[in-house]
């Protein structure tokens, strides 16, 4: 969509990161119930699926008009934290 104005762009960028964060919260609540379903600290840092994420997602970038190196660079960011967060569900789940 063209917009004729500076205003009507970043009216467009806040209502876009709205959409963002409530799909990050809703991968947060995922991300959450994936602790409970590891055995090592291993496991929940599984980086065999990061890589198939970022390779993943590279690809929906390009389908998509994106830049996958952006893309890769905003997931692998987003998923460190996700890590860290798993983390501290997954040894507070151990006691
Ligand atoms: C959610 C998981 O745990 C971690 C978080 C991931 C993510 O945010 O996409 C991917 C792999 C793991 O590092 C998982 O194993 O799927």
């Amino acid at each position: 969509m063209i917009c004729s104005s500076l205003e009507e762009v970043r009216s467009n960028i806040d209502r876009i990161d709205n959409e963002i964060i409530k799909l990050i919260a809703e991968r947060t609540e995922y991300v959450k119930q994936a602790s409970s379903f590891k055995k090592s600290e291993s496991g929940v840092k599984a980086p065999n699926r990061v890589e198939a994420v970022i390779q993943k997602v590279r690809k929906r970038a390009l389908e998509h008009g994106a830049s996958p190196d952006i893309v890769e660079k905003l997931y692998r960011e987003m998923i460190a934290s996700f890590i860290n967060m798993e983390m501290d569900e997954y040894k507070k789940n151990q006691g």
